[in-house]
C-alpha cells in the first residue's frame, strides 16, 4: 500500500487509487513542495559552491533596511540578495549552470557562512551549448537563459577568424539566441570587409576602439541577458570593464613564459549592468576566452529554423533536400533565381551549414 504524505488528509482519488498502477514515486512523501521557496539566478559557480542572487521586494520607505530617501536615484524597486548555495543531494548529477533558475531551500539569509541548497532548477528558456570539438561526444551546457549574445572579435591582434564567428554563430541560432558582432581594435584595421560579410545574416555589427562610445551598444544591452563570447586576447574583458565599472575582470596579455592569460575564471559570470534612469537593467554574462567552437551537437532544421525568411522557401524543397549548394532542385536557389531572396542571404545561410561538417 502506498504510503501517504504526513498530514495531507485523504484526497478524493485515494480510495479508487488501489488499482492503479503504482507510482515509482509517492508524491507528496518524497517529494516535498517547494513551490513557495525563493528563486534565485545563479551568478558564478566555483568549486560546486553556486553564487545565487536573489530577487526581493525592497523594504518600504521607513521599516528596518530601506533605502535612504537620497539614494533613489536610478533605483530599483527591488534589492538583490547575494547567497551561497551548495546542490541538494536530490539533483543528482542534474546540472546547474550559470544562468540557472533555481528555488533554494534552507538557510537564505546570504549571511556570512551561511549556505543554502539549491533543491529545483526551473525550465530553461535557452542553452548555450558546445562541444569541445566536433567529435567531442559530449556537449557542455555553457550557460541558460540568455536572450542574446554577443561575438566579440578583435580586427587584429589576434586577425579575426570568419570560421570560428560563424561557429559561435551558429551555436547562438541553434539555442535561440539572438546573436551580434563586436569588432573591437577598430583602430588597428578596419570593420568593413567583415561588417559586409555579416550583415545579410540580418546580425547587428558594431565596431568599437578605445574611447569609443558604447551607447550604442548599452542600449541594445538594456533589458536583455547577454552571452559574451570570444577568443583570448580580443578585449573582452576591456569591454565588459568599461561597461561594468568595477566588474574586475583581469585584462592584459598573454604571459610570454607560462603561454597562459591571466584570466583564472573556468566558467561563465553573470554581473548586472549598471542601472540608469532611461534604460531597464540588464545582464551580462562573460565566459572565458574560447579557442575552439564545436558544434556536433546542431542539426541543419535547427540551422533552418533560425532563417524563417528561407524555411518558408524550402517547404517547396523536394523530400530530403539538404539544401547545400549544388542539391538538386532545392528551393532557395528557384528563389534566387526568381529574384525573391537576395544570393548573398542564401550564400550566408550554406556557409552556416557547412559550419557543422
Ligand atoms: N588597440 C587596441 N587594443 C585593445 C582594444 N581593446 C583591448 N585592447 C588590448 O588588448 C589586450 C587584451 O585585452 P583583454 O580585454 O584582456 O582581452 P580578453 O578578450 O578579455 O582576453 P582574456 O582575458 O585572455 O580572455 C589588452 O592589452 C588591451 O589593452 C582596442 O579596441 N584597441
Ligand atoms: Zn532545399
Amino acid at each position: 500500500m502506498r504510503a501517504r504524505g504526513v498530514g495531507t488528509g485523504v484526497r478524493d482519488d485515494e480510495h479508487a487509487g488501489f488499482d492503479r498502477p503504482r507510482r515509482t514515486r509517492p508524491r507528496t512523501k518524497d517529494r516535498p513542495d517547494y513551490s513557495d521557496a525563493p528563486v534565485g539566478m545563479v551568478v558564478t559557480i566555483d568549486r560546486g559552491r553556486y553564487r545565487v542572487i536573489v530577487e526581493e521586494e525592497a523594504p518600504a520607505a521607513g521599516t528596518k533596511g530601506a533605502r535612504p530617501a537620497a539614494k533613489k536615484k536610478a533605483a530599483r524597486d527591488t534589492e538583490l540578495r547575494h547567497v551561497t548555495a551548495a546542490k541538494a543531494r536530490q539533483l543528482g548529477r542534474m546540472g546547474v549552470i550559470v544562468g540557472d533558475r533555481v528555488r533554494l531551500d534552507g538557510d537564505v539569509t546570504g549571511e556570512e557562512g551561511t549556505l543554502a541548497r539549491i533543491v529545483e532548477v526551473l525550465e530553461r528558456r535557452t542553452v548555450l551549448r558546445r562541444t569541445a570539438d566536433d567529435d567531442d561526444p559530449y556537449e557542455r551546457a555553457i550557460v541558460a537563459n540568455a536572450d542574446q549574445l554577443v561575438i566579440v572579435t578583435a580586427l587584429a591582434d589576434p586577425p579575426p577568424r570568419v570560421g570560428m564567428i560563424d561557429r559561435i554563430m551558429v551555436a547562438a541560432f541553434d539555442a535561440g539566441i539572438e546573436p551580434m558582432l563586436l569588432l573591437t581594435k577598430a583602430d588597428l584595421a578596419s570593420p568593413d570587409a567583415l561588417s559586409a560579410a555579416y550583415t545579410p545574416l540580418g546580425v547587428p555589427v558594431l565596431a568599437t576602439q578605445p574611447g569609443s562610445d558604447l551607447d550604442e551598444l548599452r542600449a541594445w544591452l538594456a533589458g536583455h541577458r547577454t552571452v559574451f563570447v570570444g577568443h583570448s586576447g580580443v578585449g573582452k574583458s576591456t569591454l565588459v570593464n568599461a561597461l561594468i565599472p568595477g566588474a574586475g575582470r583581469t585584462t592584459g596579455v598573454v604571459n610570454d613564459v607560462t603561454g597562459r592569460g591571466r584570466q583564472t575564471s573556468t566558467s561563465a559570470v553573470v554581473l548586472e549592468l549598471p542601472l540608469s534612469d532611461d534604460l531597464p537593467t540588464g545582464w551580462v554574462i562573460d565566459t572565458p576566452g574560447v579557442r575552439s567552437f564545436g558544434l556536433s551537437h546542431v542539426t541543419r532544421e535547427s540551422i533552418l529554423s533560425a532563417f524563417a525568411d528561407l524555411e518558408a522557401f524550402t517547404a517547396d524543397c523536394p523530400r530530403g533536400c539538404t539544401h547545400e549548394t549544388g542539391a538538386p532542385e532545392c528551393a532557395l536557389d528557384l528563389a534566387v533565381e526568381r529574384g525573391e531572396l537576395a544570393p548573398a542571404r542564401l550564400e550566408s545561410f550554406r556557409r552556416m551549414l557547412g559550419t557543422n561538417q
